[in-house]
């Protein structure tokens, strides 16, 4: 069984389709990233994982359970997106009632992630700054190593040398058998740490991959300087051309496709005076996916 299985999972709010037949499955033992730009609908899915809210259609299965099931808690490790805790308390008081909850947790384990994070423990967490609050979250939600951590946007607000840290509980805690659902908008990220990604947008999954497959799909940004006109409608008649833009003397597009079947088509219509390439980033594979898709 995998953590985590969803079928045809839809949420409406009101007439408004927030997530539309969402088919996943998420498997034992990886970090599973889950990418999509503001509004797209990653929050809801979460939510819809976690029983706080009910699905319009279809259903979802976590740790074999249904969601609403409190007996997955203990095995769970959620960090919201909106992540509240109590202003009042210290983060040693929090995580001690948290620890309560699941059953116990050593202090060391406490103390030790506190550490990795540089977590300040003894201020009330209401005169935290929000990086630092989001680090009591991180350490709430992996100390008592749940099988299942369900992360929303967690990095918000962590410094670079702390997030390679969180990174790098995220990947011990995969190397452990226990599984990451990691929602993200920054390819980036989830490009460093994920195993497989799954792509949303408007409340639709438009594609599933193994991290080395985005890399192995990697585009080009080209920019051609060129004597004549090349037409944008001519350019992107060219396999693997993508978003041309035309400007005088010089087009550029991003590329996926055979070099010498392009250069063959723009050699037999314009001067060719230069060529730069650069590889493009995952951002720009993450945008073609989008521009595919629509
Ligand atoms: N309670 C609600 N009532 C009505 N519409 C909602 C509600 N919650 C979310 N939405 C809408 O549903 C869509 C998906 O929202 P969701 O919060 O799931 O996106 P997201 O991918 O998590 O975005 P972000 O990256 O900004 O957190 C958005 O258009 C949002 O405005």
């Amino acid at each position: 069984m995998n953590p985590i299985e969803t079928a045809g999972l839809t949420k409406h709010y009101g007439e408004f389709p927030a997530l539309r037949d969402l088919d996943l499955e998420v498997r034992p033992g990886e970090v599973f990233g889950f990418l999509g730009p503001n509004g797209a609908g990653k929050s809801t899915t979460i939510r819809l994982l976690l029983g706080e809210l009910r699905p319009t259609n279809g259903s979802a299965s976590v740790l074999g359970a249904t969601p609403r099931d409190v007996a997955i808690r203990a095995r769970l490790g959620y960090v919201p997106a909106d992540l509240s805790l109590w202003p009042a308390m210290t983060g040693r008081q929090t995580l001690a009632f948290f620890a309560k909850l699941r059953g116990g947790v050593e202090a060391t384990r406490i103390s030790g992630l506190a550490e990795r994070l540089g977590a300040d423990l003894d201020k009330r967490v209401g005169e935290l700054s929000t990086g630092n609050r989001q680090k009591i979250g991180l350490i709430a939600a992996f100390m008592h190593r749940p099988d299942l951590l369900v992360l929303d946007e967690p990095n918000a607000g962590l410094d670079p040398l702390v997030q390679h840290e969180f990174w790098a509980m995220m990947r011990e805690a995969a190397d452990e058998g226990r599984t990451v659902f990691l929602s993200s908008h920054t390819l980036s990220e989830v490009e460093r740490v994920a195993d497989r990604v799954g792509i949303i947008r408007s409340g639709e999954l438009i594609a599933v991959e193994q991290v080395s497959e985005l890399r192995r799909r990697r585009m080009r940004h080209v920019e051609l300087e060129i004597d004549g006109d090349l037409p944008a409608a001519e350019l992107a008649a060219v396999d693997g051309v993508h978003d041309p833009t035309v400007l005088p003397g010089r087009v550029e597009f991003t590329f996926d496709g055979d070099m010498a079947q392009l250069l063959a088509h723009v050699t037999a219509r314009v001067a060719l005076r230069d060529i730069h390439t650069t590889e493009a980033d995952l951002e720009d594979i993450f945008l073609t996916y989008y521009q595919d898709a629509r």
